[in-house]
């Protein structure tokens, strides 16, 4: 699986210490990371991680551009909602087309905590069906 992990800045500790405890799972899926982001959980787990941009330059775009070519299966992203983000546009575009498109998103750790057990237990094998195929239901490719 595609899986993208974001976090705000201070949510970064948090996710790092997701990443840390469910290290075994991650290692075998293909990770990718805001900038700031992957730097951190790469330093913390020598997981590998495909790093973006970082949020504010650009990084939540990209992610969210390979959720529209149905490239991402999945995305934890750890959000800070007391703190305002000079990319609030970009957050809430990439939050927006999760939804349009069906991708599991996390964005606290409990939820997080609910959707690692089920890639454990193979609940997203059905992205493997569809991932990187058009979008037919949208009527285009
Ligand atoms: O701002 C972010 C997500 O909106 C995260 O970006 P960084 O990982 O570069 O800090």
């Amino acid at each position: 699986m595609n899986i993208a992990c974001i976090a705000h800045d201070k949510k970064k500790d948090d996710l790092v210490q997701f990443m840390t405890a469910y290290k075994p799972v991650l290692e075998s899926h293909s990770l990718f990371a805001t900038g700031t982001t992957g730097t951190k959980i790469i330093e913390a787990t020598d997981l590998s991680v495909h790093r973006f941009r970082s949020g504010p330059l650009g990084g939540d775009q990209q992610i969210g551009a390979m959720i529209a070519e149905n490239k991402m299966d999945l995305v934890f992203f750890f959000r800070d909602p007391l703190t305002a983000q000079p990319h609030e546009p970009d957050i809430n575009a990439l939050i927006r087309l999760c939804d349009v498109y069906s991708i599991p998103l996390a964005t606290n750790m409990a939820s997080a905590e609910i959707l690692i057990a089920g890639l454990s237990r193979g609940d997203l094998e059905w992205r493997g069906l569809v991932k990187g195929k058009g979008r037919p239901e949208f009527n285009e490719n």
